[in-house]
């Protein structure tokens, strides 16, 4: 029989082989957590206080009391911070609904300079970002997206990538 796609088993997950069932299963090496299916993203350490530094992409809706209220978008923003909170819902509706992704609409709409890369902010530790902002995106698993997020720079959202 051919093989399949190319298995890879993401870290912190191990291959076991079941004796009663003679089927493989994946163990959580940190959790002791057991599952048939392959994992599809890496297992985190559940002790201490989560993961000293996380990767995340983010689409930011400035607004006219923005610490900054100016972007590549728009030189003078004005609309309100309500205004920005249904411009977030709507896309996070788009983002929930798999119409598009957040990297797409941070390139198209966000208000920092991240959104050349597609909203990507790279590696960051606790103690660089906003407090809100580290909040929220350490509280993230790997792959969620965060709900709207208040910072001085404007409203938020937040994707963990790693
Ligand atoms: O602070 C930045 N940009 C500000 C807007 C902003 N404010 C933030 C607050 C928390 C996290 C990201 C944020 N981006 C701006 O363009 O007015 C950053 C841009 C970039 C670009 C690449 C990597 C990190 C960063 S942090």
């Amino acid at each position: 029989m051919s093989e399949g796609s190319e298995e890879v088993i993401p870290p912190g997950w191990e291959k076991r082989l079941s004796r009663s069932t003679g089927m493989h299963y994946f163990l959580n090496i940190y959790t002791k957590q057991s599952q048939w299916d392959l994992p599809t993203s890496p297992a985190e350490p559940t002790h201490g206080s989560g993961p000293t530094q996380v990767q995340c992409s983010h689409l930011l809706v400035k607004h006219n009391k923005s610490r900054r209220p100016s972007s590549w978008r728009e030189e003078n923003i004005t609309r309100s911070k309500d205004e920005a909170r249904e411009i977030l819902n709507e896309y996070r509706k788009k983002i929930e609904s798999g119409e598009a992704t957040l990297q797409e609409l941070a390139q198209k709409y966000s208000d920092c300079s991240s959104a050349k890369r597609g909203g990507d902010l790279g590696m960051f530790e606790r103690g660089t970002m906003q407090k809100p902002f580290e909040e929220a995106a350490f509280n993230l698993k790997v792959g969620q997206l965060s709900k709207i997020v208040d910072t001085d720079s404007g409203l938020h959202l937040i994707l963990r990538t790693q």
